[in-house]
């Protein structure tokens, strides 16, 4: 279980820019929670996974994971526990080397094994059926670089090396924004079955809206630092977009405004 305490995040604190972008924020996300996040321009969005994933330690304010106390713990010793997957497809692969070897790197993450060792027969073997199930025809160019791929398959290497050793956590920014609708609706079923399949724990920024109302089981609007609207259950299965936005201007007395929103 993931616990955001009352977290505050300001930049550029005490100048005339302060920018606080996350206003006493709280967060509890359970086990197996698939949360899709949505919300208006700069409401804090990609700053909220920023601080899950320990690129920015908050001002004030708590994270548990497993009640376990990371409010201090560094980015790169969360990364062993928190898989990430960025809406550019430039990162998150490393584009000279090949498919076997980022996912070799991946694979024998965080046990920090020799990346030689990771490039075995037997890993071989494990990373082609990896890339069989997913039917795009990778499994037979393992020894082809990265940065020969398309915008789609970098994604979907980097969804596969972010979930391949079940992280506590998956954090998703946009990382469907970026690709053509089609490929879009690949990655995002591609990411559906990866994270139903592995139980995995959620959280999933977008921008459209459809997206964040049919996917996972729970649904969170933020606007200005804050979390304005939680649904889940019932209440989320029979959501549409036209509720949604509603339910968004009851609560905040206004109208949605998100320049990149994506209706459907
Ligand atoms: N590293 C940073 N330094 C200074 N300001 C930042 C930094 N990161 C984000 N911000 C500011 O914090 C605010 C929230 O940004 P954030 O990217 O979290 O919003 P968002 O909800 O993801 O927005 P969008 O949907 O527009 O991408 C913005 O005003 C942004 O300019």
């Amino acid at each position: 279980m993931v616990i955001l305490e009352h977290i505050q995040k300001i930049f550029y604190r005490n100048t005339p820019n302060e920018n606080r972008v996350l206003n006493d924020l709280s967060l509890e996300v359970s086990d197996g929670d698939f949360i899709t996040v949505i919300g208006s321009n700069g409401a804090g969005k990609s700053t909220l996974l920023n601080i899950i994933a320990g690129v920015y330690f908050p001002d004030s304010g708590k994270i548990y994971l497993d009640g376990k106390d990371i409010t201090n713990l560094p980015e790169f010793k969360r990364a062993a526990f928190i898989g990430r997957v960025f809406q550019d497809p430039m990162l998150g692969t490393a584009p000279s080397m090949t498919i076997e070897e980022n996912l070799s790197i991946a694979y024998a993450r965080p046990n920090n094994m020799m990346l030689r060792r990771g490039l075995d027969a037997q890993r071989r073997n494990i990373f082609k059926e990896y890339l069989e199930n997913i039917n795009l025809g990778l499994e037979n160019r393992l020894s082809t670089k990265v940065k020969l791929l398309s915008g789609g398959q970098r994604q979907v290497l980097t969804l596969i090396m972010a979930t391949m050793k079940k992280p506590k956590l998956l954090l998703l920014d946009e990382h469907t924004a970026a690709l053509d609708p089609k490929t879009a609706v690949l990655v995002n079923s591609l990411t559906e079955e990866i994270v139903q399949k592995n139980k995995l724990t959620t959280i999933m920024v977008t921008h459209n809206l459809e997206h964040a109302i049919k996917m996972g089981n729970r649904l969170i609007m933020m606007h200005n630092g804050q979390i304005v609207l939680d649904i889940s259950g019932e209440e989320k299965a029979s959501m549409t977009i036209p509720r949604l936005l509603s339910k968004f201007e009851q609560v905040q007395g206004e109208k949605f405004a998100e320049d990149r929103i994506m209706l459907a």
